[in-house]
């Protein structure tokens, strides 16, 4: 067991490379490893079998961990951050619009804008192809969702300023902390302020109008009986869904056409496979099964949500330790997406392995959409959006790398790309 030291523990190793702690945890420690985040004990479980125990099998004895708990200051009771019954009662509220149905009828908004957003490029020039998927996957989730066409400069700022105080969640105090008008904390307040002043526009402009514009706030506006939701409800839905709805997606296909950059003949493969498709529609996914494979290896070779926090309510058995209530647990998927046991030759892009079944591999060696009850309600959402706008591109653009400019990453909330993602799009 490690002695971490007094005060902020493990907290400084952590901060300082975030990807190659977790993975040395592991190595030198095993699936269970013990660390200390500041004032907070931290397990960290790292085999399918912890990850199916902490989110399917006993996910009632957890509750979100630290960064999420913190997130609620921005996020209030939307559904990534709400617990017990306001989560279940809201889910319910929301997951009709995320049935297969309407996710078929958001489809025409996503390939339109991958269109948009492919078009405007210039041939040969240096691009970052991240802040184009963040464009392309803010406007889709602003009119599929909000009905509304958002003002992606507010929100990337506010992004921007929230994610700046990710690094201070594992402070002690950090709840006290929040409200203090200091450095990144004045910010925090700032992405708050700017992004809840566009949201409340948006739903008091629906609530006052009736309208139903086919998108989620819609659903959720008109909902009725016992179900419908307050302003500062909707606020919270609307907020929530604005964030979790675009970064994760945009991410995910920014590190695809880099993976694909880099492994050239797999783009070729890629395009004879896209080529051979006339108008993209969702029924198209079936018959995309290249495209699907390079997104599958894409979330395991670089996981947008890449850990996962909880915190212990009750006394839990993991092998021979006993998780104390109130001690955190966290599960690591850039460890288990790249455990050699479950995945020959983890860090070699290799679309194949998703072509040939999972063979005998663990369900849960693979969860970028997290499990069980909180599982991402935008995950059909989610694939739908990234291999159609994956496949709009290839359509336009051969990609290739910049020489000079590699991927860095840059494991925050949701591992991004360190200052863009810069490829030279080469027209077809
Ligand atoms: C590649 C894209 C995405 C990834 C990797 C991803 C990942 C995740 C993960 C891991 C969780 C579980 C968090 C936890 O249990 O603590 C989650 C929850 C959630 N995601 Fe996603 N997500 C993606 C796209 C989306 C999209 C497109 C939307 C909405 C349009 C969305 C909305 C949500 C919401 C609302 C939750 C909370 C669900 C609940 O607790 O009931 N996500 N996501």
């Amino acid at each position: 067991m490690r002695r971490p030291l007094p005060v902020v523990g493990d907290l400084l190793a952590f901060q300082s490379d975030r990807l190659r702690f977790v993975a040395a945890m592991q190595r030198e420690h095993g699936d269970v490893a013990r660390f200390r985040l500041g004032p907070f004990p931290v397990w960290q479980l790292a085999h399918p079998d912890l990850v199916r125990q902490v989110l399917v099998t006993d996910a009632a004895g957890f509750r979100k961990g630290m960064v999420l708990q913190r997130a609620r200051v921005v996020l209030g009771d939307g559904l990534l951050t709400a617990e017990g019954d306001v989560h279940r009662q809201h889910r319910d509220l929301v997951q009709p619009a995320f049935h297969s149905r309407r996710i078929t009828g958001y489809a025409s908004v996503m390939t339109g804008r991958a269109t948009a957003v492919a078009s405007s490029w210039a041939p040969r020039e240096p691009l970052d192809v991240h802040a184009a998927t963040v464009r392309m996957t803010l406007e889709t989730a602003g009119t599929t969702l909000l009905g509304t066409s958002v003002d992606v400069g507010v929100v990337e700022g506010a992004l921007a300023d929230l994610l700046s105080a990710y690094k201070l969640a594992f402070l002690p105090f950090s709840d006290k902390l929040q409200a203090l008008p200091v450095g990144p904390l004045r910010r925090l307040q700032r992405g708050r302020r700017r992004l809840h002043g566009l949201v409340d526009g948006v739903v008091a402009d629906r609530v006052a109008s009736g309208r139903d514009g086919g998108d989620l706030l819609s659903a959720l506006v008109l909902g009725s009986g016992d179900g419908r939701l307050s302003s500062p409800e909707l606020r919270d839905e609307a907020t929530t869904l604005l964030l979790a709805g675009h970064e994760t997606t945009a991410n995910t296909l920014a590190f695809a056409l880099h993976l694909l950059a880099v492994h050239p003949s797999v783009q070729a493969s890629v395009y004879d496979e896209v080529s051979g498709v006339g108008e993209l529609a969702p029924s198209d996914l079936d018959r995309l099964p290249l495209c699907r494979a390079v997104v599958s290896e894409t979330l395991r070779l670089y996981p947008p949500s890449w850990m996962m926090g909880r915190q212990a309510l009750v006394p839990h058995q993991v092998g021979e330790q006993v998780i104390e209530p109130g001690d955190l647990v966290v599960l690591p998927q850039w460890v288990v997406h790249h455990d050699e046991r479950w995945w020959p030759q983890p860090f070699t892009f290799d679309p194949a392995r998703w072509l040939a079944g999972s063979g005998d591999r663990p369900r849960w060696a693979f969860f970028p959409f997290g499990a069980g009850l909180r599982r991402c309600i935008g995950e059909g959402f989610a694939w739908t959006e990234a291999v159609l706008g994956l496949a709009t591109i290839l359509r336009h653009w051969r990609l290739r790398p910049v020489p000079g400019r590699p991927l860095r990453l840059d494991p925050l909330i949701t591992l991004r790309p360190r200052g863009g993602l810069w490829l030279i799009p080469e027209p077809r």
